[in-house]
């Protein structure tokens, strides 16, 4: 029977050119941060260290997952912050320094707590320090790896329902927090919507992180030719839940351009949007896809097209 699909319809709606983003070169600050008990130690070594990849001449600042509270089920209902009701200590930290000094900061996640629900949540604000977004996470990470690694954050936490993409002074960029980079229809469906970086806060571990890290940013990036940019915890042995580290920055076409060990540190290294056009005309399979065979629906941008 002959499909109903032509081959252009590689993505149902089509996707979005490549937007001519503010700036194309700029730096981007990858602080992996030690994240203690004392939540205002937390806050203030976040401000601090934030002030300092600015000063190196970051114009935007990627935190880890889970930033000001330890990783685990235990700890996110008593850290959690309201954030829609202002009452978010750590955002108000992020909103206050993104607008004194002009850098737009996507925030890692903190839990949240919404009524009587708790998510895990990025807040992305904007060089005037308005809140531009959030991206609950979507993906849960539940996993049971039998005397390796055991986490079900379904326990405490609810997932997000939305994919999150927005526009800043330093380009469109998608938002996924840690086990959503597993889901590369999520990647696809930012690339398709014109995003130039995926950031990914995410916190790994010693079981997933040596194998997986480093490999899912690289597929990620190269699948859907952008840049891919995660940001963990610095590395604690004597946590509950141990990171892996190792936050980084790949190109599109799937390069590693910097990246770290798993002690405290601050990667700082340029981000070229050009390089995502040439490499797309270099190697262009976005326009090769066989819609004819294939389909990947962007649920939110359809049901948004179909009511509009
Ligand atoms: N912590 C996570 O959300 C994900 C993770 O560690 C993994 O996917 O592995």
């Amino acid at each position: 029977m002959a499909s109903p699909f032509k081959a252009e319809d590689a993505r149902i709606p089509p996707a979005i050119p490549l937007p001519t983003p503010p700036i194309s070169k700029f730096k981007i600050a990858l602080c992996q941060l030690y994240v203690t008990s004392d939540k205002d130690r937390n806050v203030a070594h976040a401000r601090e260290t934030i002030e300092e990849a600015a000063r190196k001449g970051a114009q935007l600042i990627l935190l880890p997952e889970i930033w000001n509270s330890p990783y685990s089920n235990d700890s996110f209902p008593v850290y959690a912050e309201e954030i829609d009701a202002n009452k978010s200590p750590s955002t108000a930290m992020l909103s206050e320094v993104s607008r004194r000094l002009k850098i737009t900061i996507i925030g890692g996640s903190i839990p949240e707590r919404s009524g009587d629900r708790l998510y895990n949540t990025c807040c992305v604000f904007g060089t005037d320090g308005k809140l531009k977004t959030k991206h609950r996470k979507i993906h849960l990470f539940d996993i049971d790896i039998p005397g390796q690694m055991t986490f079900k954050e379904s326990k405490t936490l609810t997932a997000g329902e939305t994919p999150t993409i927005v526009d800043t002074d330093v380009g469109r960029i998608g938002i996924g927090i840690c086990y959503d980079i597993r889901f590369q229809e999520l990647a696809t469906i930012y690339a398709a919507r014109g995003a130039h970086l995926i950031c990914y806060p995410g916190a790994f571990n010693m079981t997933t992180g040596p194998l997986h890290w480093e490999l899912l940013q690289r597929a990620r990036a190269a699948d859907c030719q952008l840049y891919v940019a995660t940001c963990s915890p610095a590395r604690d042995s004597n946590s509950s839940y141990v990171a892996w580290g190792h936050s980084t920055l790949v190109g599109p076409f799937g390069e590693v351009i910097a990246t770290t060990e798993h002690d405290e540190a601050i990667v700082i290294s340029e981000i070229d949007y050009s390089l995502i056009e040439q490499i797309r005309t270099f190697l262009p399979f976005q326009r090769q896809r066989r819609g004819d065979l294939y389909q990947l629906v962007d649920v939110q941008r359809l049901n948004s097209t179909r009511t509009s």
